[in-house]
């Protein structure tokens, strides 16, 4: 019931297209039952001359001219059968095209609030969660119920309604030869129900070798620099035979228990068929039926054995787009990040952590501990220390997309956790490590930071980032278009673009998380000092593996281990033993002069 409820919600505005479904699937089934019955009276009635049992079919005839003007304009019962299978093929199409409607429109409408909540869910949430497990509920499951509704639904009704009005007609024919008919019928579509469900774990077999495939010509396609910088085309085309294959076995399997069903049930069905048609013959010898009576034996039992064996697989596969709609409801029922809950004051830039302690949510580890500082408003920080010693977490706590368990982050005097996370993030830009740019021109990569910036601000921004000449010297400027993940610009480029989309933001709070040091000295160098001629008060935090960069910065925390173990000016932490000091003579020494010290 629940199941309908969420169908039928999201079917608006076609929802009496749904309801017109089951009419013309009755229309179609009504016409496709009438037609062998007129040519079973145009035998035995008309032709033959049997007086009617019905007074009302009777009185139809009369009213028709009598038995004598019918047997000598046979035609009109001819025109009777066509216009039977006019209204057939307009109920078709009718049912196919409402079909189509509501079934379309559920999955627009799911499809768009799934995509409209994944948004709205926190990344927290996104980085528990399998991408490749969302997109396949955003779609696969989603197609499930589509199809179901667009063609299932209706067979299903057609299958329930033929076959119950046509067992009741023959048994007003011929109780005898009615059961003999359906003797085995129960078994084609319990066979058939036993069978789909059975066979699920084939289809899902199938279903994972074949996205295993698909992933690993994915990862091969995204990875194409890496294999071939490693000559590892080889290895690859073994891989992905070795997968193809697999899918293929798996292909192969479903082939032949398909193929094993569906000969099965064709060998039943026609038993069942041979078996009414040797009972029949002999009982129309006996004189217990009439030719037109056998007739309809003969049409209503061929449409109502392959719809059983059809009904079988379609409440077999339910289970499919019940546990289709289950996955969906569980992603639309997590409940969303509250983007404007909380608090919105005005943000200059000051910074204070107390004592702050943070983990992953899925890992034991503390990777913060006990951290405090204090950063004044318009201050450069850098920030030091080996890989893995939490400089990144820490960045990220300002952005709000993690809650830290103990201690307190204040900006500007207000606790973080209070303050409305769309209002802070839209105070606290980053720039990541790895930095992502849309397919779309470079122009609107950075526009889309703010979208009432002139060209003027975006020119000036790139300049800042030290790309708006490497821009003009494409063909198309602004305009070239970024490839997929911005292939077409190299890493640096990329990291500038990203660098100049943060800056159209004009946020008090920026931070360069690594973001800096993929880039050579001299253009690092440059950004630094085009920022700090900004003309607006800026904290700028700055997570870097270059002393020369930190030496410019007010402040520098050293982390290791989670834990702060310098923080000074470059002054006192030079004249401090230390992680600094090692650092400092280390790329003094000349050993690792653009960036990376081996920390
Ligand atoms: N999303 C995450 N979930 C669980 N653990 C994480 C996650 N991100 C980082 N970690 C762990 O937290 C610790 C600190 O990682 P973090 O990225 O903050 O270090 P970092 O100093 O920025 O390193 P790097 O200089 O290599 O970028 C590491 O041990 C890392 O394995």
């Amino acid at each position: 019931m629940k199941n309908i409820k969420f169908i039928w919600e999201y079917a608006k505005p076609y929802q009496r297209k749904g309801v017109m479904i089951i009419f013309h699937v009755g229309i179609y089934a009504f016409f496709t039952l009438v037609a062998p019955l007129i040519i079973s009276y145009m035998q035995d009635n008309i032709i033959s001359g049997i007086p009617f049992e019905n007074a009302f079919l009777q009185q139809i005839v009369d009213a028709m001219g009598g038995i004598s003007y019918l047997q000598e304009h046979l035609w009109i019962g001819s025109l009777m059968i066509l216009f039977c299978y006019v209204c057939i093929g307009i109920a078709i199409y009718k049912r196919s095209m409402n079909g189509g409607y509501f079934s379309e429109s559920f999955a627009l409408h799911v499809r768009n609030h799934m995509y409209d909540h994944l948004q709205k869910l926190s990344f927290h949430y996104h980085k528990q969660k399998d991408s490749g497990d969302l997109i396949q509920r955003s779609t696969s499951d989603i197609e499930t119920i589509r199809r179901f509704l667009a063609t299932q639904l209706s067979e299903m009704i057609y299958a329930v309604m033929i076959v119950a009005i046509a067992i009741s007609i023959l048994f007003s024919r011929n109780v005898k030869l009615t059961i003999i008919s359906i003797c085995l019928l129960p078994f084609i579509m319990l066979a058939s129900f036993i069978f789909f469900r059975k066979a699920k774990k084939i289809f899902l077999e199938c279903d994972l070798a074949e996205s295993s495939m698909t992933s690993v010509l994915q990862e091969n396609l995204n990875a194409m620099r890496v294999v071939k910088a490693f000559h590892q085309e080889e290895k690859e085309i073994e891989k992905f035979e070795t997968f193809n294959e697999a899918y293929r076995k798996k292909y192969f399997d479903l082939m032949h228990a398909l193929g094993i069903f569906w000969s099965g049930t064709d060998f039943l069905g026609l038993c069942q068929y041979l078996i009414m048609m040797i009972s029949g013959v002999y009982m129309a010898l006996e004189g217990e039926l009439t030719t037109g009576t056998f007739f309809i034996f003969l049409m209503y039992e061929s449409m109502i054995i392959w719809p059983i064996r059809q009904l079988g697989r379609i409440l077999a596969d339910m289970g499919k787009v019940s546990v289709s709609i289950k996955r969906i409801k569980e992603v639309l029922e997590e409940p969303c990040e509250e983007l404007e809950k909380g608090l919105c004051p005005e943000i200059k830039g000051d910074i204070v952590f107390d004592h702050v302690n943070f983990r992953y949510a899925d890992d034991p580890r503390m990777v913060l501990k006990d951290i405090s500082f204090h950063i004044p408003a318009g201050t450069k920080v850098a920030i030091m220390g080996p890989t893995g010693s939490g400089k990144s977490s820490l960045v990220h706590l300002l952005t709000g997309i993690y809650d830290y368990p103990s201690g307190s982050i204040q900006i500007d005097g207000v606790e973080l956790r209070d303050i409305a996370k769309q209002w802070l993030r839209k105070h606290v830009q980053i720039v990541l490590q790895e930095p992502f740019l849309f397919s779309k021109t470079i122009y609107e990569n950075i526009h889309l930071a703010d979208i009432h910036a002139q060209k003027t601000d975006i020119e000036q921004v790139a300049q800042m980032a030290s790309i708006h000449d490497t821009i003009l010297s494409f063909d198309k400027g602004y305009d070239t278009a970024v490839g997929e993940k911005g292939v077409t610009l190299s890493g640096g480029q990329k990291q500038r673009v990203a660098i100049a989309r943060t800056l159209l933001c004009k946020s008090p709070i920026i931070i360069f998380d690594d973001s800096l040091s993929a880039l050579d000295t001299k253009t690092d160098q440059m950004i630094q000092h085009a920022l700090s001629s900004l003309d607006h008060d800026m904290t700028m935090l700055m997570i870097t593996h270059r002393i020369s960069s930190a030496s410019k910065a007010d402040m520098i925390i050293v982390l290791q281990d989670g834990c702060i173990s310098q923080i000074g000016t470059h002054e006192e932490l030079l004249h401090q033993e230390g992680l600094y000091q090692r650092i400092y003579h280390i790329q003094q020494e000349g050993g690792i002069q653009d960036g990376r010290t081996g920390i």
